[in-house]
């Protein structure tokens, strides 16, 4: 159930284990949790002394290039500017109530996509499904971070600066596992810092011109504000201790607008994760029902039944009445987390305790997602594709993903993680793959190519996000006359 990273038998492992304490944090063993029981009881009830909801040092390129003075969301320790920063996230932008401000922006992007895959499919009969599905995805994320402002080429500029900053990602590594500090890091490996100096400069450029446009803007009242609209008005407390921002200098809390050098990374990590993650569920998704054309049919079926021949589109208020399509994507999270691994790191109030053996403050605690949801124990052959285990007809899982991450108290899986880091993003990412996934189906029969373009199911992670190692491609059969010609 814990497994540890390498045998511990040998001399120089136990030399390794006595200087443990001594190594930089990044150096020592991480210690793997494989069972969703001791997931559950460290990741949603906390440590017996401390909440354990810190990561280990970030990855995070704005992070490491200010040495650890700029985060992010995901990079923020625990604390009161983590707390703002998220909070503005999940109140302002991803509030149930207010998900669908940016139905608009999909409607768009769904269009776009298809009319670009039924071009792929008239001119060369087979379409690269990988690719337009990234983009469409990309598109919305970008106009929900930066307004509708943003031309056509410069968002295809964003999305090259972000392939760079996920290239360059590597050499990040260099930095974070370092025994040394970044200054000297930095003078040893300098190709290697000018290299990422020069990703987050192009990123720079892009960005804060955008970021002041917002500035300058005055927003209409029916106008949804978009990420850097509700970053631009949030105060963050000045220091990063409890104490001092809930007491403050007089009794109140001393707050202060992000600065510049933080918006960049947060807009940079809106952009990141909020795309690849999605767009890579979405072709799990879709090569799973090209693969089972039965499972295909009967989403089909229940969306013809659901909407009316005519309609223009799966509209979003259909979505949570198509209970099999939500099984469907249940089944494919479960089956193929986007996320691989979750992080968190044992801090000085923590107390974990695993098989009876006290883990060491500073150890990296690392949870494997897919083999989470993959456990004999808990699931019924698990390595199959069978969405009605989440129908409520099949016998099955509850359909409420929150409960499968935690909070009815016994979790099988937890494609967004869990606890108090829990990824902000879920209800959004149900949404947008919800969407795109009923439209697509709607719109094509999906059939399996041939040669090169056959669906393998093989798994390859890319820091972090796990994709298909063959990309999705595809023959579609058009189902419906193409709008320009029906009217
Ligand atoms: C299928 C889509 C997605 C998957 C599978 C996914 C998965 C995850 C996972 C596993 C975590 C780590 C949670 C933990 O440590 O317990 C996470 C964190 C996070 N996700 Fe997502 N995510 C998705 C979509 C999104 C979207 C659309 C956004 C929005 C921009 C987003 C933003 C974030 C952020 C900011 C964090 C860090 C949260 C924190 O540290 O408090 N994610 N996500």
């Amino acid at each position: 159930v814990i497994r540890h990273a390498g045998p511990i038998k040998t001399r120089l492992a136990t030399v390794m284990s006595a200087l443990a304490p001594k190594l930089p944090a990044a150096w020592r063993k991480p210690v793997f949790v494989s069972d969703c029981a001791t997931a559950y009881r460290l990741l949603v009830r906390g440590s017996a002394g401390g909440s354990f909801s810190n990561r280990p040092p970030s990855m995070a390129p704005s992070a490491v290039l200010s040495a650890g003075r700029h985060h992010n969301i995901t990079s923020a320790p625990h604390g009161p500017f983590w707390r703002a920063i998220r909070h503005n996230l999940t109140s302002q932008l991803f509030h149930p109530t207010r998900l669908h401000r940016y139905a608009l922006a999909r409607r768009n992007a769904l269009r776009g996509l298809v009319a670009d895959l039924r071009e792929q499919q008239q001119q060369h009969g087979v379409v690269l499904a990988a690719e337009s599905i990234r983009d469409a995805i990309f598109n919305v994320v970008c106009t929900m971070c930066f307004g509708d402002s943003v031309y056509p080429a410069l968002v295809r500029a964003i999305a090259d600066a972000q392939d760079d900053l996920v290239q360059s990602l590597p050499v990040v590594r260099v930095f974070v596992f370092s025994v040394f500090p970044v200054a000297v890091t930095r003078l040893i490996y300098r190709k290697q810092w000018n290299k990422l100096v020069s990703v987050r400069q192009k990123q720079e450029d892009m960005y804060l011109p955008l970021i002041d446009a917002c500035r300058r803007r005055r927003r209409c009242s029916d106008e949804p504000p978009c990420y850097v609209d509700t970053l631009l008005d949030l105060e963050v407390p000045v220091k990063d201790d409890d104490h001092v921002a809930s007491v403050g200098v007089g009794g109140s809390a001393q707050q202060q607008r992000i600065s510049d050098a933080e918006l960049v990374g947060l807009c940079s990590e809106f952009l990141g994760a909020g795309s690849e993650t999605v767009a890579a569920a979405i072709q799990w998704i879709m090569a799973n029902l090209v693969k089972r054309p039965d499972i295909q049919e009967a989403v089909r079926r229940e969306i013809d039944d659901s909407v009316g021949a005519e309609a223009e589109e799966v509209g979003e208020e259909v979505l949570e009445k198509l209970e099999y399509l939500n099984a469907v994507v249940m089944e494919a999270l479960r089956l193929h987390p986007t996320t691989a691994l979750v992080f968190r790191q044992v801090m000085k109030e923590d107390d974990v305790v695993l098989d009876g053996r006290r883990i060491g403050v500073g150890t990296t605690v690392i949870f494997p997602l897919e083999a989470l949801a993959r456990d004999k124990t808990v699931w019924a052959d698990p390595d199959v594709f069978k969405p009605e285990r989440f129908l409520a007809s099949g016998g099955g899982e509850t359909m409420n993903l929150v409960a499968a991450t935690g909070s009815a108290g016994k979790m099988k899986m937890m494609p967004f993680g869990a606890g108090r880091r829990i990824c902000p993003g879920m209800g959004i990412a149900m949404l947008h793959i919800g969407y795109f996934v009923a439209n697509l189906v709607r719109e094509f029969v999906w059939k399996e190519a041939e040669g090169e373009h056959t669906i393998d199911l093989q798994p390859h992670t890319i820091v972090l996000v796990t994709v298909m190692k063959r990309p999705l491609r595809a023959h579609l059969l058009q189902r419906r006359r193409d709008a320009k010609n029906t009217s």
